[in-house]
C-alpha cells in the first residue's frame, strides 16, 4: 500500500501488523508510541518515592498500584511500538538511558513534596486521560487496543489524585497554600502537556491525515482546560495570574498561550533542560543496576534453544 491509499483508508483500528504498510507511517507511529512509552516510564520515576513518603497506609498502597500500573502501561506500549517493525523494545529502552529517547515536558521536572503529587495524579493524570481517550481511535490497532487498558487503569489514578487534592484543601491552612503554590508552579507545565500550538505543531498534519491523531494539540489543550478549570476551582485553587486564561462567556476557556514559555518547552522536548538529564540519569543507573538480570535471562534462553527438549525439562 503506498501512503494515498493508506489515507483514504486510514480511520479508527484500521492498520495492523498484517497490513503492508510504508516506512513513512511505521516511523511516524513509532515516534509517537514510543514517546508515550517513555512518558509513562518516566512519570512512574517521579512518583515511586512517594510509596514511602505517602502519608497513610493506603496511599502508599494507592501510590504502589499507581507506580506498577505506569510501568505496565509503559511495556504494553513499547509492544505496541515494536510491533510496528521500525524499532525493538530494547532497542527503544536504551535509547531512554542513553538521552536519545523522548518524553513528556512535565517529567522533566523534579516532584519533592506531597503537595506536589496532585499535580501529577490529579492534572496531568486528567490531561493524559483527555488524549488517550482519543487515542482508543487511533489507526495502530494495538495502539488502541492498549488504550483500552490504560484508560480503564488512568480513570482510577485521576480519583486517586482527586482524593489527595481534596484532602490537601480541606487541611490545616498550611498545607492549602503550599497546594496554591505547588499548583502555581506547576499549572503553566500542565496546560503545556498538550504539546506545542497548532501553527507550530510540525507532526499534527501527517500523523492526522494517517489517523494516528484524531484531535488536534490546541483543541484538546481547550478541552481541558473547559473541564478542569472548574474543578481547580472547586478544590478551592486559584487559577493563577499568568498564563492568562480567557473565560469565553459560554463556559469555555482559552489560554493566552504567547504567556506560556515555549522556550523552555522547546529546550525540554530536546531533553536539553537542565533537569532532563537529572531524571534521565536517574533511570539509566536503574537500567544497569539490572543489566545482571537481563544478561542471565539472555543466557539461560541461549541455553535453552540449544538444549535437547530432554535436557531442558
Ligand atoms: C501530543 C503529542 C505528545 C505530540 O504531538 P505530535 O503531533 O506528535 O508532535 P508536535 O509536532 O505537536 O510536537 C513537536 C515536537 O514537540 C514534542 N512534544 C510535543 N508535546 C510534548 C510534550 N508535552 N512534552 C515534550 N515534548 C513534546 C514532540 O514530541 C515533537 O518533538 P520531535 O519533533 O519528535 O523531536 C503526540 O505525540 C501524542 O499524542 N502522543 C501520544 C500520547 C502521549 O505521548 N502521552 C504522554 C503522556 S502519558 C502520561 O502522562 C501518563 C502518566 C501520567 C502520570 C504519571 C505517569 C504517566
Amino acid at each position: 500500500m503506498d501512503i494515498d491509499q493508506l489515507k483514504e483508508r486510514a480511520g479508527p483500528r484500521e492498520f495492523s501488523p498484517k497490513d503492508d504498510l510504508p516506512e513513512k507511517y511505521r516511523k511516524a507511529a513509532t515516534r509517537m508510541i514510543q514517546f508515550h512509552a517513555n512518558s509513562e516510564i518516566m512519570g512512574a520515576y517521579l512518583e515511586r518515592p512517594f510509596i514511602r513518603e505517602a502519608p497513610s497506609l493506603d496511599r502508599k498502597l494507592a501510590f504502589s498500584a499507581k507506580v506498577q500500573d505506569e510501568i505496565g502501561h509503559g511495556q504494553l506500549l513499547y509492544r505496541a511500538a515494536e510491533s510496528l517493525g521500525i524499532k525493538t523494545r530494547d532497542e527503544m529502552l536504551d535509547e531512554l538511558a542513553n538521552g536519545e529517547g523522548k518524553f513528556l515536558n512535565c517529567f522533566h521536572y523534579p516532584l519533592e513534596s506531597w503537595v506536589e503529587t496532585p499535580m501529577i495524579a490529579f492534572f496531568v493524570d486528567g490531561a493524559a486521560m483527555r488524549r488517550q481517550a482519543t487515542l482508543k481511535q487511533s489507526s495502530w490497532e494495538p495502539y488502541a487496543h492498549a488504550m483500552d487498558k490504560v484508560c480503564f487503569e488512568e480513570g482510577f489514578h485521576v480519583k486517586h489524585g482527586e482524593a489527595i487534592l481534596y484532602e490537601l484543601m480541606t487541611g490545616s491552612k498550611a498545607e492549602q497554600e503550599k497546594t496554591q503554590e505547588a499548583f502555581e508552579t506547576w499549572w503553566p507545565r500542565i496546560i503545556q502537556f498538550f504539546g506545542p500550538t497548532d501553527d507550530k505543531s510540525t507532526h499534527h498534519d501527517f500523523s492526522a491525515d494517517v489517523g494516528l491523531k484524531t484531535m488536534t494539540n490546541d483543541e484538546l489543550r481547550n478541552a481541558f482546560l473547559n473541564a478542569y478549570v472548574p474543578k481547580a476551582k472547586k478544590y478551592g485553587l486559584e487559577i493563577p495570574d499568568e498564563p492568562r486564561i480567557r473565560e469565553n462567556g459560554d463556559g469555555t476557556y482559552e489560554v493566552v498561550e504567547d504567556d506560556l514559555n515555549w522556550d523552555e518547552f522547546f529546550t525540554i522536548a530536546k531533553n536539553d533542560y537542565e533537569g532532563s538529564h537529572e531524571q534521565i540519569g536517574k533511570r539509566r543507573r536503574t537500567q544497569e543496576a539490572v543489566e545482571w538480570v537481563r544478561n542471565s535471562m539472555d543466557d539461560w534462553e541461549a541455553k535453552s534453544a540449544g538444549a535437547s527438549p530432554q535436557a531442558a525439562d
